[in-house]
């Protein structure tokens, strides 16, 4: 009786250290993750505000800085990974849909159609992501080092009610403006006859991609609005199951 007593305090014990010994881990990799990710975030920062200082005009901006942008915006899947393990207390469904849609502005508009890239839109959402992610990951940070200044906190929590729309603005309207490109280049397209007896019109799959804003952009939209009441406020907020 007295040893399977002792065995279960051992086993315990050591279900005890592996958990801490994980969550010391998480924290630190999430510290480091974070840290560079504001660290990308800035040099962005920095590069686009230069790059307007020293020639006047925004065009041929994004051209500057699309390495480092395509880089850290697709480092970002990372944290559907962290939501996936578990280490961070986010749905997976959320920020999914958040970093795919990110991912998909980048490579498959922006990257993929020169001649937008020198569109007012793209500087308004380049602008909007950069704000936002600073101020995020720069939270994050603090948050996990135990040293959160109230204003990172307040500018988490309240930026975004305004730079969501307008990042949301930036993004449909230029996805509008690579529209007429898309549809004479035919690019990304299969039509048929072809071996694969399959047809594909990246055309109408960027109506499709718009019009998807219009039910999943409030669902994101109101999660920040919880997520602000919870922390803001205090209020407990009983989320549903992904
Ligand atoms: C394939 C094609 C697909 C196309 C689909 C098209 C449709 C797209 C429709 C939607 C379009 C959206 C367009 C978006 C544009 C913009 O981004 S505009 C810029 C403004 N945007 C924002 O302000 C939103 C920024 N995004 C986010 O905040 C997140 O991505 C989020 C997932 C939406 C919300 O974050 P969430 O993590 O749920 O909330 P938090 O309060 O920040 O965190 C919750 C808890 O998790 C902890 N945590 C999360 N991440 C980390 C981390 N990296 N490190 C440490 N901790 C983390 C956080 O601390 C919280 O923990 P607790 O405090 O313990 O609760």
């Amino acid at each position: 009786m007295a040893s399977s007593e002792e065995d279960g305090t051992v086993e315990e014990k050591e279900n005890n250290n592996k958990k801490r010994t994980i969550s010391t881990l998480a924290t630190a990799w999430l510290t480091f993750y974070n840290i560079a990710m504001t660290a990308g975030w800035l040099v962005l920062a920095m590069a686009m505000m230069r790059f307007y200082i020293q020639k006047g005009t925004h065009k041929g901006l994004y051209r500057s800085i699309a390495r480092t942008l395509k880089f850290f915006q697709t480092f970002a899947l990372v944290e559907v990974g962290h939501c996936a393990i578990g280490i961070v207390r986010t749905s997976v469904i959320v920020t999914g849909v958040q970093v795919c849609s990110r991912i998909f502005m980048v490579w498959f508009i922006t990257n993929s159609i020169r001649q937008i890239q020198s569109e007012e839109s793209v500087i308004l959402f380049l602008v909007v992501w950069t704000v936002t992610e600073i101020t995020r990951y720069s939270y994050y940070t603090f948050n996990l080092l135990h040293h959160l200044p109230y204003f990172i906190k307040w500018a988490r929590y309240n930026l975004f009610i305004v730079l969501y729309p307008l990042g949301v603005v930036g993004e449909l309207m230029t996805i509008y403006a690579a529209l007429p490109f898309v549809r004479r280049s035919g690019m990304y397209s299969m039509r048929l006859p072809n071996v694969y007896n399959v047809s594909f019109d990246y055309y109408y799959c960027l109506i499709v991609v718009m019009l998807s804003y219009i039910p999943l952009f409030p669902q994101l939209y109101f999660h920040m609005l919880r997520q602000r009441r919870k922390v803001l406020h205090g209020e407990v907020i009983v989320e549903k199951d992904d």
